[in-house]
């Protein structure tokens, strides 16, 4: 039987360096998106186009996009809430028509009013509404679109969070055009039980070709809700190198599940992910140390220590 691969979304330029409490050099960012590109990931999440007044730690994502090195068959998808952002990415797009840009955006709401509310400044239904006309334009300027629900399982503000609604978000996002979902465990305080009840329900309306697992690790829970994701058929899961980020609207969260505890859990279990776990820990230990902060991801820590051994 051929090994089953499974697709990593590596989030850590945007979901990863959004909530440090420094501003992060665009040379930093593009010095860290091109190791990532280096380690064999295929889609990294580069950057948003939303307010600079709500994250500013976003500001520079046009340069950051102008200056990396995009790799062929590598896409850089980019965060964009509305119009404006769409704006700003067109903006770049038509600068040099012939230079790659982004290949996609991801549009983003949630499945709890209130979270949704502190992160976009609107209702779930004025989202949605909101994100009409934007992918509607994505989709005429070429670009795929990828959706997200936060809060899919615990809403830091309302508690746990009923399967149905995560549902009936993901579907209104599949129906706007986007090709994916990915149900956020914003806070990290989903568990296997959760986590299957959550599939369980969506996947009785949705293929599961268009979930994707977003798993934050604060509660230490990710890599066992991420494997019991995979064993219900889920082939795409978003990771932060050196498990970096959080989210400016869920406090006390931390990043998502590490890419290196990702990669090594996926090749210990049978599965295929064509990165490489070498680079992908020592990029994870550089951009911890630039950032002056202790590397989240333990296998990252123990991959490097076993290699000096050898
Ligand atoms: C959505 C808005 C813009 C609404 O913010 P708003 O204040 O309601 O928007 P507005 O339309 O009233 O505009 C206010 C100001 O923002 C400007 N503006 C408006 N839009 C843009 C834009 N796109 N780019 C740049 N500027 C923009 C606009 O021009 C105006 O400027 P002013 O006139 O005051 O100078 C705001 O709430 C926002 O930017 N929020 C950012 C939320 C965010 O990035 N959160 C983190 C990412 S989501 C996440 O991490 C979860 C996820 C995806 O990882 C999954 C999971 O873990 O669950």
């Amino acid at each position: 039987m051929p090994t089953p691969f499974v697709k990593i979304v590596e989030v850590g330029p945007r979901d990863g360096l959004q909530n440090e409490p420094f501003p992060v050099a665009v040379q930093t960012k593009v010095e860290l998106i091109n190791r990532l590109s280096a380690t064999g990931l295929k889609s990294i999440e580069s950057g948003s186009f939303v307010s600079p007044k709500w994250i500013p730690q976003m500001a520079g994502t046009s340069e950051v996009l102008r200056l990396i090195d995009h790799k062929h068959g590598t896409s850089y998808p980019v965060l964009v809430p509305n119009m404006k952002g769409l704006e700003g990415l067109e903006v770049l797009l038509r600068e040099n028509p012939r230079q790659p840009v982004s290949e996609e955006i991801a549009i983003f709401t949630a499945a709890s009013e209130t979270f949704n509310k502190r992160n976009i400044n609107c209702t779930i239904a004025e989202s949605l509404d909101r994100f009409v006309p934007v992918v509607e334009r994505a989709i005429e300027l070429g670009l795929r679109v990828r959706g997200y629900v936060s809060t899919a399982v615990v809403c830091p503000y309302e508690g746990y969070i009923e399967p149905e609604k995560v549902r009936d978000v993901t579907i209104k996002l599949l129906e706007m055009g986007c090709y994916e979902v990915s149900l956020g465990d914003t806070i990290g305080a989903a568990t296997p039980r959760t986590m299957e009840r959550l599939l369980d329900v969506v996947m009785a309306a949705v293929p599961i070709e268009m979930l994707a697992a977003h798993n934050h690790d604060t509660y230490a829970m990710a890599i066992a809700n991420v494997l019991t994701a995979l064993k219900m058929g889920i082939r795409t899961v978003d990771s932060s190198v050196a498990g970096l980020g959080g989210c400016p609207f869920a406090p006390g969260a931390t990043g998502n599940v590490a890419t290196e505890d990702l990669v090594y859990a996926l090749r210990e279990e049978g599965y295929e992910t064509g990165v490489d776990l070498n680079k992908l820990s020592t990029t994870g230990q550089w951009i911890s140390s630039i950032l002056g902060r202790d590397n989240g991801s333990r296998v990252g820590k123990a991959w490097l220590a076993r290699k000096k051994l050898q």
